[in-house]
């Protein structure tokens, strides 16, 4: 066979089974899915196809023959090219900058970088700006990036770990489209996602795992929708939708006020209120300004034109903004300590307020540790255990960690950059109907996501933001899909 397999591949993190005695090919020439519900093993399964991690027992083979992956490095020569869920790219650095360092080369010639990365994503379909630094760059633009990159190198074989989580419609579908002519010209493709119908859109070939186990594996055309729902997501209750009602407008919680920000990727004459109890929802494609508002909003960045205020005072600083305003950030990590134990992650918000200290002024640690277990049974984080280091729970599990904290604070403004990215669809549900609940108990709430239906599904008002502008804004009532499509696309109507 053509491209690369795992053989059954088994590993473990102390008691935890990861992966257990898991056979998956990946054929060049063709795209296959990878799906399961957070913490099934799906992102070891890459990293070890990578050489990130190593199996403990079973074999890698690359065209039918058994390799050892020692480390990414080993990969990369190999032609293995990986996008992972947390991205490598050093944020100081643009994309050009990135790919002189991952290129072994050691004359730093950047104009050749950037015209060299700028020519791939472009006969790819990608665009992405190199000359900007990785910092500044949505996570959609990076994870476009390292796509770049690793295509620059020549990869034949792509390993994608949910590239489409932090991505709109249309994103998804341009994606889609380089992804299936990679495979078509001969790449063979492994693509984790969360989202049957992304499986249907792009996959010839799908391999579900449960807790570290296939439980269903085959080409597309052979499998129907309800044995791949049956296996992803197992029995669902079947709760029916409650009845949305809008929230009467109260007390204005918070107001952005002609806010803008330096830089061409700044925003513009920004307006925003969100009262108590209120779920205002951003919708656009990426890279529209989406990551400088969730952080002016939130109080981590001062602009340089208007104001932002919370319960009607000027958010200024940390203190303001740890006292009254929760925010998940799109990239969950920059809310964790990964190296640390999930406690320390856990009391990030509370600490700030003086809490869990001693009356000799130590930390009470029995009081943390209880704290922490008991946030994440709430949120079912697993394990829910104080004493598991953040950086080895899954993606999805970490991101329970973070939105459960922060929902959890009652804080008068919740700021959600993509809460329910990476999660599988029943941790969806459950993070979705927690947003809901934080807002019935008065809190009011931004919530930017590229997830249309979830936006759809939660907020009160709709805001479309499209190069640091809101283009247009509208109630609930007044949703069609084609207002929003054409609001993103740049055509407005209405009110802007
Ligand atoms: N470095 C590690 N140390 C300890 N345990 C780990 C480590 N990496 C993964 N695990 C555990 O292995 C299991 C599988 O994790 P993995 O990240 O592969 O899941 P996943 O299917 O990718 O989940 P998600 O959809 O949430 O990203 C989890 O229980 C996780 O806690």
């Amino acid at each position: 066979m053509t491209g690369i397999e795992l053989r059954a591949v088994t590993r473990r993190f102390g008691h935890q089974v990861a992966l257990c005695d898991v056979d998956l090919a990946v054929r060049a020439g063709r795209v296959h899915a990878l799906v399961g519900e957070n913490g099934a093993g799906k992102s070891t399964a890459l990293k070890i196809l990578s050489g990130a991690e190593h199996p403990d027992a079973g074999s890698v083979l690359i065209d039918a023959g058994p390799v050892r992956l020692r480390h990414r490095r080993d990969g990369i020569d190999h032609g293995i090219g990986t996008v992972m869920q947390q991205l490598s790219l050093i944020g100081d650095l643009t994309l050009a900058e990135n790919h002189i360092l991952a290129g072994d080369r050691f004359r730093a010639d950047r104009g050749r970088a950037a015209r060299e990365l700028t020519g791939v994503a472009e006969r790819a379909g990608l665009r992405i700006p190199v000359d900007t630094p990785v910092a500044e760059l949505e996570l959609a633009q990076r994870q476009q990036g390292e796509l770049a990159m690793a295509l620059a190198r020549g990869a034949r074989i792509l390993l994608l770990d949910e590239p489409t989580s932090a991505l709109g419609p249309h994103e998804t579908e341009a994606l889609f489209d380089t992804i299936r002519t990679l495979a078509d010209s001969g790449t063979a493709v492994l693509l984790i996602t969360h989202r049957i119908d992304e499986v249907r859109a792009v996959a010839d070939d799908v391999t579900v795992l449960t807790r570290g186990r296939v439980t269903l594996s085959g080409a597309m055309t052979d499998i129907s929708d309800e044995r791949l729902v049956a296996a992803m997501i197992g029995e669902q209750d079947d709760r029916t939708e409650p009845v949305r009602t809008v929230a009467p407008r109260t007390a204005l919680v918070l107001s952005l006020t002609e806010v803008g920000t330096a830089g061409s990727k700044g925003l513009a004459g920004v307006d925003i209120t969100v009262h108590a109890g209120e779920i205002v929802g951003v919708v656009g494609v990426g890279g529209n300004g989406q990551r400088i508002l969730a952080e002016v909003a939130a109080g981590l960045v001062t602009p340089t034109t208007g104001s932002v205020r919370v319960a009607d005072r000027p958010l200024t600083g940390d203190a303001a903004r740890r006292e009254t305003v929760s925010y998940v950030p799109e990239e969950r990590d920059e809310a964790l300590l990964p190296d640390a134990d999930a406690a320390h992650s856990a009391i990030l918000r509370t600490l700030g307020r003086g809490g869990f200290r001693t009356r000799v002024r130590t930390l009470d640690w029995p009081a943390i540790r209880t704290f922490t277990d008991t946030l994440m049974r709430r949120h079912d984080v697993r394990p829910a255990s104080s004493t598991v280091r953040v950086g080895a729970l899954s993606g999805g599990n970490r991101q329970k960690l973070v939105v459960g904290r922060e929902l959890d604070a009652n804080p008068v403004v919740a700021v959600l950059h993509g809460p329910t990215q990476g999660l599988d669809p029943r941790a969806a549900v459950a993070i979705r109907a927690e947003i809901r609940a934080a807002a019935d108990r008065g809190t009011g709430i931004l919530l930017i996501s590229a997830d249309i239906d979830e936006v759809r599904e939660l907020a009160d008002h709709i805001l479309v933001i499209s190069r640091g502008r809101i283009v247009d804004e509208f109630d609930i009532g007044q949703y069609s899909p084609t207002r929003v499509g054409r609001a993103m696309a740049g055509v407005t109507e209405g009110a802007a």
